[in-house]
Formats: C-alpha cells, sequence, structure tokens
C-alpha cells in the first residue's frame, strides 16, 4: 500500500529512521560499554549484557494506541525491511538504518489454534505458535536477523572486514547463523561447533550446505559453548549464540507479534516456552515489558517456561520458595527428544534471574512459572498434536507437555487462553519420531512408545500378482493386474465399502 493512502497522523512514524542510543550494560555492576566493538562478556566483573535503549523514554511519547497503529498500518507496508522483526524496529534495534537490515522471511509466523478434540483432550484453549516456519526452520532466526543486521550495518560504516561469525549449537543455532551468514557472503563466513553425534541429521545438513566450517567436538552442548566463548574472549570473531545480546533483541519480535496478533489484549493469556540456553525465555520476558511499559499492552501474560527432567536446571532453581534461598546449580545433561534444549548450564540464567523479578514486580504478582516435564511426556503429547494437525517438534511436545502439567499444578485454569512454542519444524527432529514408532529409544531417553501413537508403513505387494513394476516394464495385460490387485488389497485392509 502506497504511503500516501495512510492515515496523516501516522504517517510520520511509518518509515523508522535511526534513533535511540544502545550500549552493553553489564547485568552485575552495570557498567556500560559502546556498542561499536564486540563485547559478550564484561572485562570488569565477567557477567553478561543487556544492551538497553538509554533514551526508551521517549517511545512513552507516542501513546499506546498510537504505536498499535503504526505497527498495525506498517505491516500493509511492501517494505521488505519492515516485512519481518523489523516491523518492531524502535523496540529491537532502532539505530540500524533499513538499509542495512537483513531480511530473510524471518518472523509473523503463525499461531494455530488447536482443534476441539485437542482442547478437549487437554483441558483447556490452547494455540501453537509456529517458529518451525522460520527460514531455517527454528526461532533463532529471529535473533539472527537482528545480530546480522547489526553487524551489516558495522561492515557499512565501520569497514569492518572478513567477518568470521562463530556459536556453539545443539543444531538450531548454527543452521541460523550459517544460514544469514552465507547471505553476506563475501563479507561475513561462519563456523559453527557442535556435540559430536548430538544434532539429528537434518540439522547437521544445514550449516554444511550453507556453507560453513563445521566441527564436532566429543562432548554436550555446554562443552561447545566454553570454548565458543573462549574463542569469543580472546580472538577476532562475532560470536552468534544468544550470550550476544543483538540475539535477544531479536527474539523479542516473539512477544510483539503475540500482541498484535490478539489485537494487543493479552488479559488471561499465558505463554509457554522451553528452556534451554535461557536466551528465548528472556527474549519473550523482555519483549512484553517493553509493550507494557510504554502502554501498548495493558497486561503482563502469564508466562511458563518448560524443562525436561533431563535437563533441568532452571526448574530446580526456581523449586526454591524464597528468592534470597536460591541457589544457581548448573545439571550434568541426559539424553533428550526436546535435544534443542538439552543444556544443563544455560548462558543467559543472569538475565532469566534479573528479568523474571522484574516482571513479577511490574505484574504485582508472580506470573513467571517454570515446570518441569518427562520425555516420555514429550514424545506423546508431541505425536499427539501432531495426529490433530500440528507440525509441532520435539521442542513444541515439551510446551504442549508443560502445559498438561501446568494445568495439573492449577498454575493454568480453563478460563486461559495459552500459545506454546513450537520452536522448531517437526521434520528437523524427525528422527525421535522414527526411534518412537520402531520402539528404537536407547534407555537411557526413558521412552516407550503408546502401541496407539504408532505409525510404520505397510507393504502392498499381494501374493497373487504375476509381476510388480520394480521387476520389469509391465505389459497392458500385466499392469492391469497389479493395479487392480493392489486397489483390491488395499480396499480390504481398509475395510473400504463398494460404491
Ligand atoms: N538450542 C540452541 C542452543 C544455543 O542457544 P543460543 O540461543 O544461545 O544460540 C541451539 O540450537 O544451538
Amino acid at each position: 500500500m502506497n504511503l500516501h493512502n495512510f492515515p496523516s497522523e501516522i504517517r510520520p512514524f511509518l518509515l523508522p529512521k535511526p534513533q535511540g542510543n544502545l550500549v552493553y550494560q553489564c547485568l552485575e555492576c552495570g557498567t556500560e560499554y559502546p556498542i561499536e566493538e564486540f563485547l559478550y562478556t564484561c572485562p570488569k566483573c565477567q557477567n553478561i549484557f543487556m544492551l538497553p535503549d538509554k533514551e526508551f523514554e521517549r517511545l512513552k511519547e507516542i501513546d499506546g494506541k498510537i504505536w498499535r497503529q503504526i505497527f498495525n498500518y506498517r505491516k500493509m507496508l511492501n517494505i521488505p525491511a519492515l516485512k519481518g522483526i523489523f516491523l518492531f524496529h524502535e523496540f529491537i534495534a532502532p539505530i540500524i538504518p533499513l538499509e542495512d537490515i537483513v531480511y530473510l522471511g524471518e518472523g509473523h509466523t503463525s499461531i494455530v489454534k488447536a482443534n476441539q478434540y485437542l482442547q478437549e483432550l487437554v483441558g483447556c484453549r490452547f494455540y501453537f505458535k509456529n517458529d518451525g516456519q522460520n527460514p531455517s526452520a527454528s526461532f533463532k532466526d529471529r535473533g539472527m536477523a537482528c545480530a546480522l543486521s547489526y553487524v551489516n550495518y558495522l561492515i557499512h560504516t565501520k569497514g569492518l572486514k572478513e567477518v568470521l561469525a562463530i556459536c556453539a549449537s545443539t543444531g538450531d543455532t548454527s543452521a541460523s547463523a550459517a544460514l544469514y551468514a552465507s547471505y553476506l557472503r563475501g563479507k561475513v563466513k561462519s563456523a559453527v561447533l557442535l556435540p559430536q553425534g548430538k544434532v539429528t541429521a537434518q540439522q547437521m545438513a544445514q550449516p554444511l550446505g550453507h556453507g560453513a566450517y563445521v566441527f564436532e567436538i566429543p562432548g554436550v552442548f555446554d562443552d561447545c559453548m566454553k570454548v565458543v566463548e573462549t574463542l569469543a574472549d580472546n580472538y577476532h570473531v562475532v560470536l552468534l549464540n544468544s550470550k550476544n545480546p543483538w540475539r535477544i533483541k531479536g527474539q523479542q519480535s516473539y512477544s510483539y507479534e503475540i500482541a498484535q496478533w490478539f489485537d494487543y489484549d493479552l488479559k488471561n493469556k499465558v505463554i509457554i516456552v522451553p528452556i534451554g540456553n535461557a536466551g528465548n525465555i528472556t527474549a519473550i520476558i523482555n519483549g512484553f515489558l517493553n509493550f507494557y511499559k510504554v502502554g501498548i499492552i495493558e497486561t503482563l501474560p502469564k508466562i511458563i517456561g518448560v524443562q525436561s527432567i533431563h535437563a533441568n536446571p532452571v526448574y530446580r532453581y526456581y523449586l526454591e520458595p524464597d528468592p534470597k534461598k536460591r541457589v544457581w546449580q548448573p545439571v550434568k545433561v541426559k539424553p533428550s527428544c526436546a535435544q534443542a534444549a538439552m543444556i544443563g548450564n544455560p548462558v543467559s540464567m543472569p538475565r532469566v534471574i534479573s528479568s523474571v523479578e522484574e516482571y513479577n514486580k511490574l505484574a504485582g504478582k508472580k506470573q513467571v512459572f517454570v515446570v518441569e516435564v518427562t520425555e516420555q511426556a514429550i514424545m506423546d503429547w508431541m505425536l499427539i498434536a501432531n495426529r490433530n494437525g500440528h507440525f509441532a517438534c520435539t521442542q513444541g511436545g515439551e510446551s504442549l507437555a508443560g502445559l498438561v502439567q501446568a494445568l495439573k499444578e492449577g498454575i493454568v485454569n480453563s478460563e486461559e487462553e495459552v500459545i506454546l512454542d513450537s520452536t522448531a519444524h517437526m521434520l528437523k527432529f524427525i528422527s525421535f519420531q522414527q526411534m518412537y514408532f520402531e520402539d528404537k529409544f536407547p534407555p537411557e531417553y526413558e521412552v516407550s512408545p503408546r502401541e496407539e501413537l504408532k505409525n510404520t508403513p505397510q507393504l502392498v505387494r499381494p501374493s497373487d500378482i504375476t509381476y510388480f513394476p520394480d521387476e520389469k516394464i509391465l505389459g497392458p495385460e500385466e499392469f492391469k493386474e497389479f493395479i487392480t490387485k493392489t486397489a483390491r488389497t488395499i480396499a480390504d485392509w481398509l475395510n473400504l465399502k463398494k460404491k
């Protein structure tokens, strides 16, 4: 839609100009550092950064109602830079000019309501937000679009050359980093560190296909993360894990989209998200906080993080009700079908602690919860969802299992409406479905298939057929015999009635 067709009071705001003043701010000592250098760990106290906008107050000069209209009208523009997460430019990385934004189709993923059967089975109204519909098939693209747009901006403004972008990954971050880096071919190369044997074949194929350097490390994700942190602290590389706060900024778009989808009315809404490296829950909390502070939303929705019993450090931390007595303790992970979240020492934990505190304080009550689910529940609920029109990944199954658990514990009630994060596309994690159907889960996963959820293909090769097309080129009569008898066998098997 042409700019002239929009209401005159909204028109001046539709094309955002570079604005704001972002700084790296240490979570521990509060020291601020300019963003022109790549910095991930505070040189003074070794803690991690948030990336606040020091001029955030200016956003409050525009009424919440006007902001809503700005975003709603902006959505009608055909400007690629504003088609994705940067629709919410002022609330993501407002210093980046539109011409430096890297847009590969990320964001604005669908929110699909569960059918009547599934809602009744679970006991409340809920939706899946399908972040597997992002270009590299996971939510990481939200953060990567922001981080790589900033790199692109620095390349243009500071003459940055030969950037090597690195990350540790359980498979989604690496796919996303490699994809976005490959778009900036000639300016950015990527290298990814993966825990050997703990990334699916599909996820391994992604960075390889995008031309990244791929390193497999004998260990788990937490080990890869330590190596990558050491590289980032000692060499000229750009860290693309969510330790890099530009990633967090981009992933806040998830909350903004939910707000927009529900017409900015989040009363009685509950958001459920799996926790792995804890960057996403940090982003989601801070996204809602930003919109709330400016008056774009009037309610802070309930947020529930979910962890598997095989990788549950955040759940354990919040088991202690008294904040003063809580002790942070990383855990040793066990194999998990929610492999993307198989993390024992989440890098963003300090951010989670401070963000949860602020969220609950502003909400005036406990509004962030963490639940724990079994591996069995993750698989069963993923399969049940997918037998009802969804395409949830194992982490999506974890979200649904988390909802069931939260209902059981009375954290969610049947009056509320729940949005579940399916963080990636089911096809990335299809090997877990395969192991379930074939009853081949190694014992340490603690998953045994429920007969009614299993499915296997049937070979149709009736014994009374003379020749099959895989044996020779069939003559007309032989082909007719093959078709008729095969169709009859399938009809008998399915118990079909003749017309
Ligand atoms: N699940 C993640 C783990 C790394 O998370 P990040 O958000 O800190 O990059 C992955 O896919 O690698």
